[in-house]
């Protein structure tokens, strides 16, 4: 979608938003229904309100739209609405399969549960200035109920947190791009593996904001549920195709190692220029805290590139079962780019108002220790401008 399409979405909503109260009010929402303006600011002591505006809208299936909801003004709304839209679940269409995909499941397996007439809202928020913007809140805490919110957000101003480890931590504005939002009904198909995170949104005293969410979510008579091939049979999420049975295999052989006696893990010792054997951290700086854990690192992938005598023979299926599934627990855990290979940050997710924050570079394992050479976080030597 180009920027000038993106900026006649949030014109478009700034104009109507914009009307006087009187215009606006030919819209509102009738109590008991979804749809339609409506506005929380009526201060209250025993209610807490949202400090925000709203104007909801159905826009699919198309036969369910309130025409009598949709403003005439300003004159292209609708056609606007429905152009974005449409545009919008093209993107959700592609993002159901690529999900689909990165869990080894068919494409169809999460958007075949829509059905044929999935529902798709428009949730205008228009937030206005706040002065005491430490007593309200623009949104409350909530998750989204959608299969995928798609949510363009303020060209400008930020206010969007989503609760990750207990903290609030804030969505940037990357201006052009849109935020996608995976809703309740998500989670509920990928049996917990996609999660549909608690967010809110922040007043702010300096400035209005304005966004506009589409979420997307089955049609309301069809029973959605977890895809089958992401539920064993303790009805735990197995979404990388790997039985629990041998899970647990992989967890015995490393208890197994682990509980052997000193001197037999010692045959394995990591030598003092490599990573690989068994050990702990490497003691090279004063400043940083060890792990006080023992550890065995194997390189498993490239087959040619394995020091197979630092493989423990005991357990005596160690290397077996490290080996029968190498690509889907050792080589998705540990993915590397190729160490001659050059990397850097995507070239469209940099512009001035987000300029290149980390260089270009290979092989960053150098990076990685040097770092701990010095005491400092990895990302602090590689990050520009810091
Ligand atoms: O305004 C925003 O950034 C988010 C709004 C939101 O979470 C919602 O409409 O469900
Ligand atoms: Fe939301």
């Amino acid at each position: 979608m180009s920027s000038s399409f993106l900026d006649k979405v949030r014109e478009t909503a700034c104009q109507f938003f914009e009307l006087p109260k009187e215009e606006k009010s030919k819209y509102c929402r009738s109590e008991n229904e979804i749809e339609g303006y409506e506005s929380d600011m009526i201060v209250s002591s025993n209610q807490v309100l949202d400090w925000s505006h709203r104007l909801i809208l159905r826009v699919f299936p198309e036969d369910e739209r309130r025409n009598d909801l949709w403003p005439d003004n300003p004159p292209y709304f609708r056609e606007t609405l429905i152009e974005y839209s449409l545009k919008v679940k093209s993107v959700m269409d592609l993002l159901y399969k690529a999900m689909a995909r990165s869990l080894n499941l068919k494409e169809n397996s999460f958007s075949g549960q829509f059905g044929e007439r999935a529902l798709m809202h428009a949730r205008f928020n228009f937030y206005p200035r706040c002065s005491r913007p430490d007593l309200v809140l623009g949104v409350k805490p909530h998750t989204d109920r959608s299969g995928i919110t798609i949510l363009l957000q303020d060209k400008q101003v930020e206010g969007l947190q989503i609760l990750v480890d207990e903290k609030w931590v804030r969505v940037p504005v990357i201006p052009d791009a849109l935020v996608v939002n995976l809703g309740d009904q998500m989670q509920i198909m990928s049996n917990g593996i996609f999660r549909s995170p608690m967010h809110r949104v922040v007043t702010i005293s300096e400035s209005l904001r304005l966004s506009v969410a589409l979420f997307h979510e089955p049609e309301p008579e069809k029973e959605i549920g977890p895809v089958d091939s992401l539920m064993d049979d303790g009805k735990r999420a197995v979404g990388h195709r790997v039985e629990s049975s041998f899970l647990d295999k992989v967890r015995e052989i490393t208890k197994r190692f682990f509980a052997l006696p000193m001197e037999e893990k010692h045959k394995y010792d990591r030598e003092a220029n490599s990573l690989e054997g068994y050990g702990n951290d490497p003691n090279v700086s004063k400043k940083i805290i060890f792990n006080q854990s023992e550890r065995i690192l194997l390189k498993v992938a490239p087959e040619n590139e394995r020091r197979i005598e630092r493989w423990p023979c005991n357990p005596t299926d160690f290397r077996v079962i490290v080996e029968s599934k190498k690509e889907r627990i050792s080589v998705a855990a540990f993915h590397l780019p190729k160490y001659e290979v050059e990397i850097g940050p995507v070239q469209s997710l940099m512009d001035e108002t987000r300029p290149q924050q980390y260089m270009r570079l290979k092989d960053y394992r150098g990076f990685y220790y040097d770092s701990i050479f010095q005491g400092i976080a990895p990302l602090d030597l590689v990050k520009l401008n810091p």
